[in-house]
C-alpha cells in the first residue's frame, strides 16, 4: 500500500475464456457493487473476443475491462493485431502493454513496449506496463539493474498516474506457484518507485505499482500490504470470481 493511493486489483484472463466465461465477470460486478468497491478499484482483460460482451457486462457497475496488448499503429495492413483504438471503442478503459508473455513469445523489445504505451494514450486508454526479471536474472543477482533498464526503455517520459499504472511481475513467478519473499518485494517495488522519480519527478509518488506473478487469497494479504505494492496483477486466480473477489477482499484487513 501507498498512502494515498488507491488501489487497482487487476485481472489478465490471457488466452482463456469463452462466452461461458461471462458468468464469471457477472460474479466479479456483482461481488464489487456490494461493497467490495469501496475498497480497491477493479479491472478485467479478457480475450479480445469477449472484450465487447464484457464491457456491456460492466456498464453500469464499478468494474472495467481492458485488453491484454495493443498495435502500436491505430490502423492498417497487420493482419490479426488490435490496435488501442479498437479496444477503446470496444469499451476498454486499459491495456496491457509488455506482458513478459509478449516479450518473449514475440520478441517485443522496450521500445516495442513504449510505442504501445503511447498508442493507448492516443486512443485515450490507460496504459499497465509489465516489467520483471527472468529467473535467470535474479540468481545472477541483476533484478534491479533490469528493472531499471526495463523503466528506461519501455515507460515514456510523459506517463502519469493518470494515463500508466506500472504491474511489476518477476517472470519466474508467473503461474509457478512461486512469489518472492515481501522482502524481495518491497526491495523491488521501492527501487521501482524510485527509478519512475527520476524519470518523471513528483509524478512517480502517485502512480500504482503493481505486483503480478501467483498471486492468490492465500497470500494476497502478505502481498499487498507491502510498501509501495498498489494492488494486483492476476493471471490464474482471476478466472474464478470467487478467488479474485477473494484476493479484492484482502483490502478488507490491510
Ligand atoms: O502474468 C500474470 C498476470 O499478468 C500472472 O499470472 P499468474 O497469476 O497466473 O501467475
Amino acid at each position: 500500500m501507498t498512502p494515498g493511493i488507491r488501489p487497482l486489483v487487476a485481472g489478465n484472463w490471457k488466452m482463456n475464456g469463452t462466452a461461458a466465461s461471462l458468468g464469471e465477470l457477472r460474479a466479479i460486478s456483482h461481488g464489487f457493487m456490494s461493497g467490495l468497491d469501496a475498497e480497491t478499484d477493479a479491472l478485467i482483460c479478457p480475450p479480445a473476443t469477449l472484450l465487447a460482451r464484457a464491457a456491456d457486462i460492466v456498464s453500469s457497475t464499478p468494474v472495467k475491462v481492458g485488453g491484454q496488448d495493443c498495435h502500436a499503429k491505430e490502423s492498417g495492413a497487420h493482419t490479426g493485431d488490435v490496435s488501442a483504438e479498437m479496444l477503446k471503442d470496444a469499451g476498454a478503459s486499459h491495456v496491457i502493454v509488455g506482458h513478459s508473455e509478449r516479450r518473449t513469445d514475440h520478441g517485443e523489445t522496450d521500445a516495442g513496449v513504449r510505442a504501445k504505451a503511447e498508442a493507448a494514450w492516443r486512443a485515450g486508454i490507460c496504459a499497465v506496463l509489465c516489467i520483471g526479471e527472468t529467473k535467470a536474472e535474479r540468481e545472477l543477482g541483476s533484478t534491479l539493474d533490469i528493472l531499471s533498464r526495463q523503466i528506461t526503455g519501455s515507460v515514456p517520459s510523459a506517463a502519469t498516474a493518470h494515463n500508466t499504472v506500472i504491474a511489476y511481475e518477476p517472470v519466474w513467478a508467473i503461474g509457478t506457484g512461486l512469489t518472492p519473499t515481501a522482502a524481495d518485494v518491497a526491495e523491488a517495488h521501492a527501487h521501482i518507485r524510485a527509478e519512475l522519480k527520476e524519470l518523471l519527478g513528483a509524478e512517480a509518488a502517485k502512480m500504482r505499482i503493481l505486483y503480478g506473478g501467483s498471486v492468490k487469497p492465500s497470500n494476497a494479504v502478505e502481498l499487498l500490504s507491502v510498501e509501495n505494492v498498489d494492488g494486483a496483477l492476476v493471471g490464474g486466480a482471476s478466472l474464478k470470481a470467487a478467488d479474485f473477489l477473494a484476493i479484492a477482499e484482502a483490502y478488507r484487513s490491510i
